[in-house]
């Protein structure tokens, strides 16, 4: 079963009704599309094929990355790889990812072409927060934006989905695969660009269920994120999510571009009083460091990116669930 989510173009303002349902989106589901992004198909395809170029490297070669740019398989999961890019400075994060094992010219097509992916990325970021602020009305996008989010900053990853081979040949009656397990976000949004593969599942709000999310002709697929979740005292939601591969509708690659936004480390979370105040109940979040939340995440073995296991629920939060 899909869901169907709605659907902004964020070209333009939105208009009072869009805003309702964008901050019904952000609370039943935590996810929404966005169309008119300024991501052009050619700089896609551009993406794309690089990539490709890279992740049909021989293994040894890869790893030359070094292990905070690629992530390799059977780190999340067997079917799963990674190349990283950190912003701000998103040249020279790509730079330093592919010069030990590329020439020079393809080093700075590479590289400016990530730089310019990472540039329009952080813009589209910043256009759907204003948005998501100013769902909340009260004027909160110019009371909050520069002050808690004009810092922010961003990175994405590339991400290869294959199922291998000898996986094909195994005589099981497994038609499902993860490719990415279940997880949230240490994000404030994230955009995932995902190909027309599709996979891309969300967990519905009782925990029980769970929603394909399709893939959409020309629109980016928007998630909210941990942190965000706790900035707003948990009105909006961080879905679990995950990427399932059927395996027998499966051809080739799984392409996806995911694109995270985030506090500075620096930063401490504290939903503001009116957001608190304009919610059922009280504050349930207590302040903290958006570092330390990161930090604590990673020394979690189950809490890592790919895995649900101790999120800023269990970080942060000072009251049950109700
Ligand atoms: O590949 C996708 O479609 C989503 C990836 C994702 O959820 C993530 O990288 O956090
Ligand atoms: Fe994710």
């Amino acid at each position: 079963m899909s869901v169907e989510l709605p659907m902004f173009d964020i070209s333009k303002p939105l208009n009072e009704s869009s805003l309702t349902s964008l901050q019904d989106a952000c609370k039943e589901w935590g996810f929404f599309y966005v169309t008119n992004h300024g991501i052009s198909g050619d700089m896609y395809q551009k993406l794309r094929r690089f990539s490709g170029g890279i992740f049909g490297l021989g293994d040894e070669e890869k790893m030359k990355m070094g292990a905070s740019n690629y992530t390799p398989r059977f780190i999340a999961s067997p079917f799963f790889e990674s190349l990283r890019v950190s912003g701000p400075d998103f040249y020279a994060s790509a730079k330093s990812s592919i010069e030990a094992f590329s020439d020079q010219v393809t080093d700075e097509e590479f590289s400016e072409l990530m730089k310019e992916y990472g540039e329009k990325m952080t813009e589209l970021c910043e256009k759907i927060m204003k948005a998501i602020l100013s769902s909340f009305g009260d004027d909160l996008h110019h009371k909050y934006y520069k002050s808690e989010f004009g810092n922010c900053h961003g990175y994405f990853r590339i991400n290869n989905y294959t199922i291998p081979l000898e996986q094909d040949h195994q005589e099981d009656d497994v038609d499902l695969l993860e490719g990415l397990g279940m997880h949230t976000d240490m994000s404030c949004i994230t955009i995932v660009d995902q190909d027309d593969i599709g996979g891309l599942q969300v967990r519905t709000r009782d925990g029980i269920g769970l929603m394909d999310i399709n893939p959409k002709d020309g629109a980016l697929v928007v998630n909210v994120g941990d942190l965000l979740h706790a900035w707003t005292n948990g009105r909006l939601r961080s879905s679990q999510h995950r990427v399932v591969l059927k395996r027998h509708s499966f051809v080739g690659n799984r392409f996806s571009l995911a694109f995270f936004w985030c506090f500075e480390d620096q930063k401490v979370v504290f939903a503001p009083d009116e957001v608190v105040r304009s919610g059922e109940g009280g504050r349930v979040f207590r302040s903290f460091k958006c570092g330390d939340y990161l930090r604590f995440r990673e020394s979690n073995e189950k809490g890592k990116f790919e895995k649900v296991g101790h999120t800023v629920e269990d970080f942060a939060r000072t009251e049950d669930r109700n």
